[in-house]
């Protein structure tokens, strides 16, 4: 069976950028975090079984991650738990400013950016 993400690319040839995003929502200890993880793990693993059957194609993956708590937006790759803005801007539409991105240098790095997000989503959150 193709995949949505197959179709997807087969089907735009030409685009050069693509962004997805996904936002899990729901009370404390419902299982967003636990469920994020692993689609994204899956996602991931799609996109790099896609990439290895396409070599006439190149690809940069980017990754990011955020947490939205209390219309606080705070960046799970950082350390630093400085609550970040949101800018509109007017080519990109809402922005976040200084959400930190890393660029994907294969499944192993993902799995350990994947355990930072872990790590910093069990941060006490400041008041
Ligand atoms: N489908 C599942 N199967 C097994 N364990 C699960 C499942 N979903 C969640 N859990 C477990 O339940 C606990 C709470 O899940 P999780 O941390 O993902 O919730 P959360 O919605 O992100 O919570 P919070 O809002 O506090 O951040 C964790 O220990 C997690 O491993």
């Amino acid at each position: 069976m193709t995949s949505v993400l197959e179709r997807l690319l087969n089907d735009l040839p030409h685009v050069y950028f693509y962004s997805a995003s996904i936002f899990a929502y729901g009370q404390t200890s419902s299982g967003k975090t636990y469920t994020m993880l692993g689609i994204t793990q899956y996602t991931v693993a799609d996109i790099y079984d896609y990439i290895r059957r396409h070599e006439e194609r190149a690809f940069d993956l980017k990754f990011s991650a955020m947490e939205i708590y209390n219309e606080v937006v705070r960046d799970l790759l950082s350390s630093n738990s400085t609550p970040l803005r949101l800018l509109d801007d007017p080519e990109r539409g809402t922005v976040v400013e200084k959400l930190t991105e890393e660029i994907l240098r294969d499944q192993k790095h993902l799995k350990k950016l994947l355990s930072v997000c872990e790590e910093t989503s069990a941060r006490d959150f400041p008041e």
